[in-house]
């Protein structure tokens, strides 16, 4: 979370110093939030540097880094609780970068709920609304809606200290609903839940966006969060978006290592080597051990001699009766990690030591001996230097 303390909300219409608006950039009305060059520091501290992103309307995009990458310093721009250094921020098409919060049409919910402990739960959900002078018969309607949608309505009555974390979250969801935003933006809002929660919730915010199909960006440390709820993950890192794309592009095609590294549990396996050529074929050779790249979609020529990381997620390391390439390596298990549906296997091979995912219901000695074949077709090769995919 960034600390809000130090920086102070917009107060101007206009960036400090200025008379006028900046000459604004041009951005595409499909986009429902557009970051144009965004840059923010904090002193001599560069948080984010020149970022461009666009979120499609309707959108589900999670921000997806571990801490201090600068996910929540973005989302915080967005929301205008902080002033970008530079750049332009466009809220459906409408430059709203120097615009307070609450006339950004956007609904922030946060780790911590926030809600006044002396309300009851129809007070917290109606407060923002009173305080804006709507209707009574207005805000009524929207209360039922919203405590409908998030299926607290029993709760209405009660305060704050006697909800539990779950109900309390939903209640500053239902917050968020009720102003009837274009854009919702999540800090991280199931990290204070425990894990069993945390994924039932997870199901519900996925749910709400299937039903209100408004523009959500949720930031989140959690792969799985990430994964499961976003049409696309932006992937950070030292405030620079890595790779932006859906969740099955991430997880199958790393843009690089980085990226390879952080998604995927237990983390894909990787390979020190370099790239050769035997019988006109390539093949990735490391300690002594080659491994055929058949079926390796590369993008550029592999050059023997350049040296590269070979990436192999433990699902895509097939074991005994289901290799199904020519080329078979053995390998020692050396621990057994039952999981329930999968079972995971730690192998030596070689020098290396190799995750392997296989069925729950199959069981290896330590100390046996397996075939393992390679699928090279979801396998990633990174140029060593760059740890850029090749
Ligand atoms: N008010 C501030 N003054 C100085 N540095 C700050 C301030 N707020 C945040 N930072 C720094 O900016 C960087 C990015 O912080 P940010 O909160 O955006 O990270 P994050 O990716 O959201 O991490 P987390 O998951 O821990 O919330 C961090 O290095 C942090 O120390």
């Amino acid at each position: 979370m960034t600390d809000l303390s130090v920086q102070t909300p917009h107060t101007n219409a206009f960036p400090p110093g200025a008379t006028s608006l900046p000459e604004p950039s041009t951005v595409s009305g499909e986009h429902s939030v557009s970051i144009r060059d965004l840059s923010l520091s904090f002193g001599a501290v560069t948080v984010l540097e020149d970022l461009n992103l666009d979120i499609h309307d309707g959108e589900f995009l999670v921000l997806l880094g571990s801490s201090g990458c600068g996910k929540s310093t973005l989302l915080n721009c967005i929301a205008g609780l902080l002033e970008p250094t530079d750049g332009q921020i466009f809220i459906k098409g409408r430059n709203v970068t120097w615009e307070e919060p609450k006339d950004r049409g956007i609904g922030m919910v946060f780790q911590s709920y926030a809600l006044y402990p002396q309300m009851t739960v129809e007070k917290n959900l109606s407060f923002g609304l009173r305080v804006a002078g709507l209707p009574k018969e207005d805000i009524a309607k929207r209360v039922a809606r919203a405590s409908a949608i998030l299926q607290i309505e029993p709760l209405l009555q009660r305060k704050p200290a006697a909800l539990s974390g779950g109900q309390r979250q939903r209640v500053a969801i239902g917050r968020a609903l009720v102003r009837d935003v274009d854009v919702f933006l999540f800090d991280e809002p199931l990290s204070n839940l425990d894990a069993k929660l945390r994924s039932e919730l997870r199901v519900e915010i996925k749910r709400l966006h299937q039903q209100l199909k408004n523009t959500m960006i949720y930031v989140t440390h959690d792969q799985i969060e990430a994964l499961t709820l976003a049409d696309r993950i932006a992937i950070m890192k030292s405030g620079v978006i890595q790779q932006l794309a859906d969740p099955v592009t991430i997880y199958n095609r790393p843009k690089n290592k980085f990226v390879a590294g952080f998604i995927g549990s237990p983390s894909m396996n990787f390979l020190d080597g370099e790239l050769a050529e035997e019988g006109g074929r390539p093949v990735f050779k490391t300690n002594g051990v080659s491994f055929l790249l058949d079926g390796y979609s590369a993008s550029e020529p592999l050059t023997p001699g350049r040296k590269v990381v070979l990436g192999v997620r433990p699902e895509h390391i097939k074991v005994d009766a289901d290799i199904a390439g020519e080329e078979i390596h053995e390998a020692i298990v050396d621990i057994e990690e039952p999981m329930g549906a999968d079972n995971l296997i730690w192998l030596k091979l070689a020098a290396h030591t190799l995750s392997v995912r296989v069925g729950g219901a199959r069981r290896y000695a330590v100390g046996s001996k397996v075939r393992l074949g390679f699928d090279m077709t979801m396998a990633s090769l990174f140029d060593a230097a760059t740890e850029e995919r090749i």
